[in-house]
Parts: structure tokens; sequence; C-alpha cells
């Protein structure tokens, strides 16, 4: 399980502190939403915790059964989904699945046909990813990152594309496959977030001033 901790992390893009003096500990297995209003920072705040955009100033410290790890090796324990990451649309899923599953282990018991199965992608095994629905590719980015075996999983607008069949589905997933895991979720809808026990506006953390 792992726990993540923000000391003093701020964020600053040109003359602008996307957010500032930022103290948070997500504990292991939690579950925290990340809200605020379009273009207050909630995505800026979750590359910095994924480690693909580095804070300006503080730190962002990550504990692997309290063992610390680097930001360098924080990818090997994360799966991540966000409407800014697209999935390789030249691979069939087939392809896309065995390529992601050479970098990360599946959860016990399944099978890609079984994955396939969960994400409703069956017969579709051989098209290319460039020729799915924006739903379809949803349910993929999420599926990706649930059936990876890693004790954080970082969502950016979870329930983007999917129509309410999809978001029950996701909803689903975070009931059976989330109880042991770090989860953080990005969100300005309430039903993306219900499951979370610790809720932060990212309006909390922003002072807007001029260097
Ligand atoms: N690479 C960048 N360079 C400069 N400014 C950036 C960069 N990335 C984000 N920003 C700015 O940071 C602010 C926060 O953007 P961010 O995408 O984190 O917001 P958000 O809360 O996720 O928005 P939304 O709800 O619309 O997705 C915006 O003003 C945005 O223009």
């Amino acid at each position: 399980m792992i726990e993540i901790k923000l000391e003093n992390a701020a964020k600053r893009f040109q003359y602008e502190w996307i957010f500032r003096n930022l103290n948070l500990t997500i504990h292991a297995a939690s579950k925290l939403a990340i809200t605020g209003s379009n273009g207050s920072g909630k995505s800026t705040l979750i590359k910095a915790i994924a480690g693909l955009s580095p804070v300006t100033e503080g730190s962002v410290s990550y504990f692997l059964e309290e063992k610390k790890i680097s930001t360098e090796e924080i990818f090997n324990h994360l799966t991540i989904s966000a409407p800014y990451l697209e999935l390789p649309e030249e691979f069939s899923l087939i392809e896309l699945l065995n390529f992601h599953f050479k970098f990360k282990v599946s959860i016990p018991g399944f099978s890609f046909e079984k994955m396939i199965g969960e994400m409703y992608l069956n017969g579709h095994e051989n098209k290319p990813i460039s020729q799915f629905s924006s739903g379809m590719k949803q349910r993929l980015k999420l599926g990706l990152c649930f059936f990876s075996q890693v004790p954080l999983i970082l969502l950016d607008e979870p329930t983007s594309n999917l129509d309410q069949k999809g978001v029950d589905w996701y909803l689903s997933l975070i009931e059976k496959f989330s109880s042991s895991r770090t989860l953080i979720i990005c969100s300005n809808d309430p039903r993306e977030y219900q499951s979370c026990n610790n809720i932060i506006k990212i309006e909390d953390y922003k002072i807007k001033q001029k260097l």
C-alpha cells in the first residue's frame, strides 16, 4: 500500500501560482477527491502527484509499505487515466493489452479475455483503437487502470464520454477493485467521487500574486 506526502507543495506557471502551501498526507488505501472549478489546477496537481510535472516548491514523497521511493520510480506503482493522456491509436485492443501488460502485472485471475468482457469490448479484439468510440476508449482507459496490480490509481475526469450505464459501470469498478489501493480522483462531478472519504478544493490552496 502506498502513502503520499505533500509538503509545502507549490506549482507556478509563468507568473501564476496554481497552488501553494499545500500540506497533505494521502494515507495508504484512502480515497481522495481533488475538486475545483475549470482551470483551477486539478490536473496540474494530479500530474505533480504522478511525477509527470515537478512541483516548483516543496516536495511530493511516496512511501510504499513505509519504504520511501523516488519520483523516478513512482510510475511503476501507479496507473493513470486522463483526457490528455491518449491511447496508442494504431494498436488493436489485443496489441494494446499485450503492450500494457509487458510493464504492469494484471490483478489475480484476470486473463485478457476476462478483462475484455469486463470492459464490454467483446468482439473488438482486433479493431484498431482509432476506430473505438469515445465511450469505448474511456472504458478501456479505466479498465487498464483497475486491472493492473498497482497500489495507486489516479483518475482525472473518469466518467467523461460515459453514458449513465458507463457511469454505473465505473462506480462498480471502484467498489470491486479499489479497496486496498490509494485512489485519487480529479472531478467536478459529485457522482464521480462519491466513494471518497477526503475531499480537497484546489481553490483553498490558490494564491494569485505577481512576482
Ligand atoms: N503547461 C502549462 N503551461 C502554462 N500554464 C498551464 C500549463 N498547464 C496548465 N496551465 C494553467 O494552469 C491552470 C490550471 O489548469 P488545470 O488544467 O490544472 O486545471 P483544471 O482544474 O484541471 O481544469 P479543468 O476542470 O478545466 O480540467 C490553467 O490556468 C492552465 O492554463
